[in-house]
């Protein structure tokens, strides 16, 4: 019987800003035993800003991000192995180097507003024989209408699954419902319809469920929560409302259980935590990977990390705007 559902677990990439991008492949591969085992469909490795993301301004990677996905394919006995891009900061070199290394699964992303800038990756994936999927990062800023017909581009170009991403963990219960309906209706059955949630403000469980009963076929998590800001929908929660709920995701509840105990969580360098500035990334609908960046900066400048990310939220920046952070940092230590 196939599953309701398709989960996909992002430890190994949204995580990846958690750990700084300092996976090793032995990490990698443990966390891959352990979550195949428990029968999660989709695992996705990349550094967390996905291909072409270790640099100067988002992190530099510890292992070289293809040599992570090539021990995840290894590894892998049933999931696929999905990677992460996000047109500007990977290449097409880059997708091509992931399919060659056995990733099958590509998943784009743009801001919300830019569906147009993925047409020309989506081709190339299509091309390659990928499955296709596309974030629409940052969907709290815009209403549904306006998400369905960025998610139409999408379809357009290829893209099999688009997904309501709520990067900054802002959307509440119906905001999420809303959307998703809104990309069913649009989308049809050009495109299945997915949900990335995220804890900020301790809702990615209902959220989740929201998407599902809205027609979401695809939901994003991390095991333990792994991942940036206060951490991503929690897959074995999850998994246990779903069986509760009578919805399949092909997954078992006591092993994924196990492996966030027993392998996720020695992989991770701290639990995500739902503290002061994780509720103000939700609060004031913030990008959930510039926590990191936003700590770091409040410690080199001696600011207050939730004023920065408070000012973030007023100048609604969005991915790839990182560098403004310091911006920020510099005005608050100079008292502006
Ligand atoms: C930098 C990509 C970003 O982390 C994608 C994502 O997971 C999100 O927007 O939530
Ligand atoms: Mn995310």
């Amino acid at each position: 019987m196939p599953a309701d559902i398709r989960i996909t677990d992002s430890s190994l990439r949204d995580g990846s800003h958690a750990k700084r991008h300092q996976f090793t492949v032995d990490e990698v591969a443990s966390v891959v035993a352990a979550l195949d085992a428990a029968g999660v469909p989709v695992i996705e490795v990349t550094h967390g800003d996905g291909l072409g993301g270790s640099s100067f301004t988002y992190g530099l990677s510890r292992t070289p991000e293809q040599e992570l996905i090539t021990a995840a394919v290894r590894t892998a006995t049933n999931a696929k192995i999905a990677f992460l891009m996000l047109p500007g900061i990977g290449l097409f070199d880059d997708i091509r180097a992931a399919a060659g290394n056995g990733a099958t699964v590509c998943r784009i992303a743009s801001h919300c507003t830019e569906a147009d800038i993925t047409e020309q990756h989506f081709g190339l994936a299509r091309k390659l024989g990928l499955e296709t999927v596309g974030f629409l990062m940052m969907a709290h800023s815009q209403p549904p209408e306006a998400l369905a017909a960025q998610a139409r581009i999408m379809a357009d170009a290829g893209c099999q699954c688009v997904y309501v991403v709520d990067s900054a963990g802002a959307l509440v219960l119906d905001q999420v419902g809303d959307r998703v309906a809104a990309l069913v209706a649009e989308l049809g059955a050009d495109a299945q319809v997915g949900f990335h949630g995220h804890e900020n403000l301790g809702l990615g469980v209902a959220n989740s469920v929201l998407a599902v009963r809205a027609g979401a076929k695809q939901i994003d998590g991390s095991t333990r929560r792994f991942g940036a800001g206060a951490g991503n929908t929690p897959v074995e929660a999850f998994v246990g409302v779903c069986d509760k709920l009578g919805i399949s995701t092909g997954i078992d509840f006591f092993a994924i259980v196990d492996a966030a105990e027993d392998v996720v969580r020695p992989a991770m360098p701290d639990e995500c935590k739902l503290d002061r500035m994780a509720l103000i990334m939700g609060y004031a609908g913030v990008y959930s990977s510039f926590l990191g960046h936003a700590f770091t900066l409040a410690k080199r400048y001696d600011v207050s990390g939730a004023e920065i990310l408070v000012r973030a939220g007023e100048r609604r920046l969005v991915g790839g705007q990182e560098d403004q952070l310091i911006d920020i940092a510099v005005e608050l230590s100079s008292g502006q």
